[in-house]
């Protein structure tokens, strides 16, 4: 479905990826995992336009979308979170969403801003649209509510839901639970295998093992960005290398 080859990013002096090769498969969790510093975020920019690749290439479907800028990318049907939640905090939850549809969809924004023949049409779609998805994410009764109000894990709902609103093919998450305890943590999991059973292709940074040796069809291991290892949770647990990127601890 996504297959990136070849992928290599230099910052000055710093190899941050280098000549990656993996693919995302259509229905499939997959997890990239790595320790601190290993290129996983890079790679996140990378597919998504965010930053241009030094060299390689990154294909949808078959389709080279290399250098392509990042809402040309989103309108392929890849959306993707960010470490840290990128919401509007002075505005209501509802309002958070149907920005983002309206600005991934064909609505766009000139449409909001000098209220075209076809807004109040589009007004409505993009309601319709955001409030459905505030129901997926259990977030519907939180709609009028401002963003500070709500907690950490609902931010994260949200979050995922601007990027989820648009109805992408496959949402790259990079560390959705990321500051949350593990009653939360396990939340979002489900949340996560709920968004893959409706049919959204998932690839996933995290930094929580137990999590991701759960919930992951399969794994790809970075280290100083290179490819250290790929396969099933078991696979990748008991890869010496792996072992030994992980200070010889144990990959629990
Ligand atoms: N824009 C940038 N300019 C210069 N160096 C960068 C830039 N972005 C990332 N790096 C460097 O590239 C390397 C990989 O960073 P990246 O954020 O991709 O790692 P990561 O695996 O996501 O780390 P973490 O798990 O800590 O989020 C790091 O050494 C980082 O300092």
């Amino acid at each position: 479905m996504l297959r990136v080859e070849s992928l290599t990013k230099r910052f000055e002096g710093l190899v941050a990826v280098q000549d990656l090769n993996f693919e995302i498969i259509k229905g499939e969790i997959l997890a990239i995992i790595g320790p601190n510093g290993a290129g996983k975020s890079t790679v996140f920019n990378l597919i998504t336009g965010t930053l241009p690749p030094t060299s390689g290439n990154v294909f949808i479907h078959e389709q080279d979308i290399t250098g392509l800028k990042p809402y040309k990318i989103a309108s392929k049907g890849v959306a993707r979170t960010f470490q840290t939640t990128s919401l509007f905090d002075q505005l209501r939850v509802i309002d958070n969403l149907m920005i983002a549809y309206k600005w991934r969809t064909r609505l766009g924004f000139w449409n909001t801003l000098l209220h075209t023949r076809t807004w109040k049409t589009d007004q409505a779609e993009a309601y319709k649209h955001s409030m459905e998805t505030l129901e997926f994410l259990g977030l519907a009764e939180k709609s009028d509510q401002f963003v500070p109000v709500l907690s950490q894990e609902e931010q994260k709902r949200l979050a995922m839901g601007i990027a989820l609103v648009s109805q992408p093919k496959i949402l790259l998450l990079d560390e959705p639970t990321g500051g949350l305890i593990q009653e939360e943590t396990d939340r979002i999991t489900d949340l996560i295998n709920k968004i893959r059973d409706h049919g959204t292709t998932v690839c996933i940074i995290e930094h929580k093992m137990q999590m991701i040796m759960g919930m992951a069809d399969r794994i790809v291991v970075l280290n100083y960005g290179k490819k250290i290892a790929e396969g099933t949770p078991d696979h990748v647990k008991s890869d010496q290398a792996v072992i030994t990127a992980y200070l010889g601890g144990e990959v629990k």
